[in-house]
């Protein structure tokens, strides 16, 4: 989906906005403080109901009122579309060609995927955010994933409980099954997922970084001896001391590495970008083949941390990268002096294109 107009009432210092997309790759550029990232939130916002700062609804709102709005048209695979996503006091609405939709209808409308400067913690910090760029794409191409996420939620906030609460090996291990199947099924939509990327992502990054020798592997979150229910009964004593269950899917890390050695032990900030970047762009063409979606691609910051070189290579992968692509960065400068993105001047809470 390509995203062809973007308008705003409110959002954090853009108090009117409405900003024709005429065209697939996209530079903001503007002095520090503009607004660009705000843009870029705007997007994300809108296509995946919430901000890649971490920031709550209420800090999105600008000084005008208790109230923001943001609103797109798109085109593309799925023919004209529109969806609007509201903040009131009252809490968030989201709409889809102009009738009440819910949060998880916009996200599918148009997926979207951010390479941030924030998101070294995804290969810096714990398998949080490492399962979290799996889940994403596998959320995407596999429709039995949220059904099968549900149960296992559900079955692993029962087991917990029960363990909060002491209760006897005939009512925790009544949960097992179910949370052991619904786990075990995850865990098979993300191998799948994995197993179908980690050939392009290691060549991907091969390519961008000039060396090769990367690999991806998914530890299940479980012993590898046994089965999930296996686990589940095998550890039940010490999930009973610890009061939570420590064997399942929410338990699983996706292991990078470079060599024989874990990525983030080898490997420089910059060289880290590149590695995501590899991995996100590689994930959204998996998207396109599996589900016919081309994600919309934000990179904010595009020149940070990136020698010219490097940035040349990321811009020339994007370039090629089917999906829309918004860009932003200080100025038009070195690479980024290139005639075939669409430049946008952003100043002060306004954009000019
Ligand atoms: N809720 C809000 N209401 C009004 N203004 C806000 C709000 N949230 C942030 N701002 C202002 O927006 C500006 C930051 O915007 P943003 O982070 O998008 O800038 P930027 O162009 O990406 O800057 P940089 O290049 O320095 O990262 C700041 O001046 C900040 O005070």
């Amino acid at each position: 989906m390509q995203l062809t107009q973007l308008k705003a009432d409110n959002f954090r210092r853009f108090t009117k906005l409405s900003l024709p997309i005429p065209g697939r790759l996209n530079l903001f550029v503007g002095a520090n403080a503009a607004g660009k990232t705000s843009l870029l939130e705007m997007i994300y916002c809108l296509n995946r109901s919430k901000s890649f700062r971490g920031s709550a609804y209420q800090d999105l709102m600008g000084p005008a009122k208790a109230q923001w709005t943001v609103f797109g048209r798109y085109e593309g695979e799925r023919g004209p579309q529109t969806a609007g996503l509201q903040w009131a006091e009252q809490g968030i609405q989201a709409r889809r060609e102009g009738k009440p939709a819910s949060a998880l209808d916009l996200v599918q409308l148009a997926p979207t995927q951010i390479l941030e400067p924030g998101m070294h913690r995804m290969i810096a910090e714990g398998p949080t955010y490492r399962r979290s760029f799996i889940d994403w794409g596998v959320f995407h191409v596999e429709p039995r994933f949220m059904p099968a996420w549900r149960r296992f939620r559900r079955a692993l906030r029962q087991r917990n409980q029960l363990l909060r609460e002491r209760r006897s090996n005939a009512e925790i291990s009544a949960w097992e099954p179910e949370l052991a199947e619904s786990g075990e099924e995850l865990h098979g939509y993300r191998l799948e997922h994995l197993s179908r990327m980690r050939q392009q992502v290691s060549e991907r990054i091969a390519r961008l970084l000039e060396e090769p020798d990367w690999s991806f592997e998914l530890q299940s979150g479980w012993s590898a001896e046994h089965s999930l229910l296996e686990d589940l009964e095998r550890h039940r004593e010490r999930d009973r001391r610890l009061g939570m269950t420590q064997s399942g899917p929410h338990r699983a890390e996706l292991r990078i590495r470079a060599g024989k050695l874990a990525v983030r032990h080898r490997i420089s900030r910059g060289q880290q970008k590149l590695v995501l970047a590899a991995m996100l762009i590689s994930q959204c063409e998996l998207l396109l083949q599996d589900a016919g979606i081309a994600p919309i691609l934000l990179v904010d910051d595009f020149s940070a941390e990136l020698a010219e070189h490097f940035q040349a290579s990321l811009l020339a992968q994007l370039k090629v990268y089917p999906g829309q692509v918004f860009l932003t960065a200080f100025e038009q400068s070195g690479v980024l002096k290139d005639s075939e993105l669409a430049l946008f001047h952003v100043e002060q809470g306004r954009v000019r294109a």
